[in-house]
């Protein structure tokens, strides 16, 4: 296993009285991909979104544990939470680009994060993040057109390259190709893996097969819990628990 990057201890969630994780400790590796699994309302999402404190948002959310990013407390309440979610990246299950040009979704992140000085720098940021995310060429005659049209799978893209742009060190995704076709799914995953050589990756997903193919280590929850966490191919051939076997052969979720 790589080093750790993310690390999450006796984790627990709270919406309102009602408690969707429980005691949830997990390490995650850089430079790598972490798959999240299990039935639905499991609390996958939940997990994810605690660790760029996306749960902030829900009023009624709760955390408590510990939560570090290289060995930091992201909840220490000193920590600059916008500053937080540009080192962690969110891309989100349904495309959801800027109403702005596809230049100008790539340049918002830099230019508030001042990570640009000029338009040349700014010019380079914004090629290089569409590079990544094997969108160029693809865009490069029609970067001051809109973002919302480009087709979904595209708009994915354009939207890993906008999470990309201010050189995050984790990517969260939380279900990123379940509105895309076939097609644009293998691309997306094409994408993730060649991602993995430079980020740590955290995403929920929902197809085993997803898990399987883009995953070094697959956390399986169930009921709020983290049941299992290990390498994908383990978990996938030869889980430990009971309800790790019964979810991956199909017998329940
Ligand atoms: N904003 C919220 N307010 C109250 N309860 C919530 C909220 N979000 C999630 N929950 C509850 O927390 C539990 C975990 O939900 P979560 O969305 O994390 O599960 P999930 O595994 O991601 O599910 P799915 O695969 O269906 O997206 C569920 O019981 C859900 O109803």
């Amino acid at each position: 296993m790589n080093p750790i990057r993310v690390s999450a201890k006796n984790t627990n969630v709270f919406y309102g009285a009602k408690q969707a994780l429980f005691d949830v400790s997990i390490d995650i590796a850089e430079r790598s991909v972490t798959a999240l699994i299990g039935p639905s309302g499991c609390g996958k999402s939940t997990f994810l979104r605690c660790l760029n404190r996306m749960n902030d948002t829900i009023e009624s959310c709760r955390v408590t544990g510990d939560i570090t990013l290289d060995g930091r407390d992201i909840y220490d309440p000193s920590l600059d939470v916008v500053e937080l979610r540009a080192r962690v990246g969110m891309v989100f299950q349904k495309p959801n680009p800027f109403p702005k040009s596809i230049y100008e979704n790539i340049a918002y992140g830099p230019r508030i994060h001042g990570l640009a000085r000029g338009k040349a720098e700014m010019d380079a940021i914004v090629e290089t993040s569409l590079r990544k995310a094997g969108l160029w060429e693809e865009v490069k005659d029609r970067l001051n057109e809109p973002g919302t049209g480009l087709s979904g799978g595209q708009q994915q893209r354009l939207c890993i390259a906008r999470a990309i742009a201010v050189s995050p060190e984790v990517i969260l995704m939380d279900e990123p190709c379940s509105a895309l076709d076939p097609i644009a799914t293998a691309k997306v995953e094409e994408l993730i893996d060649e991602l993995k050589e430079n980020f740590c990756i955290v995403i929920v997903t929902h197809s085993m097969q997803q898990a399987a193919r883009v995953s070094q280590r697959t956390a399986f929850f169930h009921l709020g819990i983290l049941v299992e966490v290990g390498p994908t191919e383990h978990i996938f051939t030869n889980p430990k628990d009971q309800r790790t076997h019964d979810y991956i052969t199909g017998r329940f979720g």
